[in-house]
């Protein structure tokens, strides 16, 4: 069974204008409300490619009714933490000449609220894949990735790690199957700007010694690198086409590597280029990625 889990689940409010000025009135000639956060987004994107998971972590408000009204819509299973105060948060994306985000801090958590999360994460079991993904409200303690891969650790669970900074930094001693930092997260754990794939390298492989198995390294319009825990390195170029919205490319990344990496039973570069296939079409559409777009870019990668 798979499992997600989005600490700040959010609503994704993404408008489109013809130009935005700071500092005045802007009036936006499309608009969308999706529910999202990385651990939903994958939980989304796996059941449009035919895989049943359950998305777990916090809700509040009318903006929690809103998401779990938008998974039922696609038949997700969800079982999250309902908390009785505050809202999910509501994140804002700008698109005009330039992609503009305004992400909110969520809602508060308590420590009963976070106990209640931790004895649905007690149920899983061997052979299980776990998603821990995106970023904390700040009423979580920032430990807590760690204590959730403590808890697991050698109960033979799969577990994925899509976080920033010190959020990942401080789990790679858990030994994460999977990371999958951009190549700006990347250089920010370092302090560095990569240019080159051999940079790029050189630092992912600097994240397998501090503990990663394998490492994912997603590049936007220029595709990916794929660092695996056997040494061998994988890079694909992304498939051509529009870019219309990159919002979840990498959460779709995720649920594509996730799904190729079982249909094929474990085999690394099916579960790369599905990964690759899946984050570009969801950049290329509106909404997140089904299936039929994604074997149709999977042709030009392969
Ligand atoms: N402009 C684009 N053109 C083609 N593919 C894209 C584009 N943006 C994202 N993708 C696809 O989605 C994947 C993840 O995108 P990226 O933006 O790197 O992730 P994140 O959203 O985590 O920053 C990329 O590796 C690529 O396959
Ligand atoms: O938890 P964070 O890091 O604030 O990110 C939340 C945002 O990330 C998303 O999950 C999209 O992520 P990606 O574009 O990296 O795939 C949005 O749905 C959400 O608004």
């Amino acid at each position: 069974m798979i499992y997600t889990v989005t600490f700040n689940p959010s609503l994704d409010y993404i408008v489109r204008l013809d130009s935005f000025t700071a500092g005045e009135i802007n009036r936006v000639n499309y608009e969308q409300v999706l529910g999202g956060g990385k651990g939903i987004n994958v939980s989304i994107v796996l059941g449009n490619l035919g895989h049943e998971s359950t998305a777990l972590g916090f809700t509040a408000g009318f903006t929690g009714e809103e998401i779990k009204r938008q998974l039922d819509g696609f038949g997700v299973k969800h079982d999250f933490v309902q908390l009785p105060e505050g809202f999910t948060r509501i994140n804002v994306k700008v698109k005009a000449d330039k992609e503009t985000e305004i992400n909110g801090q969520g809602p508060d958590i308590s420590e009963a609220n976070r106990e209640e999360l931790f004895e649905k994460l007690d149920k899983l079991s061997k052979g299980d894949t776990l998603v821990l993904a995106g970023s904390i409200p700040k009423t979580l303690p920032d430990d807590i990735y760690e204590k959730i891969m403590a808890r697991l650790e050698g109960r033979g669970i799969r577990i994925i790690v899509d976080a920033e900074k010190k959020l990942l930094l401080n789990v790679l001693k858990y030994h994460p199957f999977l990371i999958k930092p951009n190549n700006h997260e990347l250089g920010d754990m370092f302090g560095v700007k990569l240019t080159t794939d051999e940079e790029i390298i050189t630092y992912a492989k600097k994240l397998q010694e501090k503990g990663a198995q394998n490492v994912l390294i997603s590049m936007a319009g220029d595709g990916a690198i794929l660092l695996t825990a056997d040494g061998k390195h994988y890079k694909s170029p992304a498939p051509k086409g529009k870019l219309i919205n990159s919002v979840g490319a990498g959460d779709s990344m995720v649920a594509g590597f996730i799904t190729g990496y079982i249909e094929s039973q474990g085999d690394f570069e099916t579960a790369f280029h599905m990964g690759v296939a899946t984050g570009s079409a969801s950049a290329f559409s509106e909404n997140l990625a089904t299936r039929p777009e994604v074997e149709a870019l999977l042709k030009t990668i392969i």
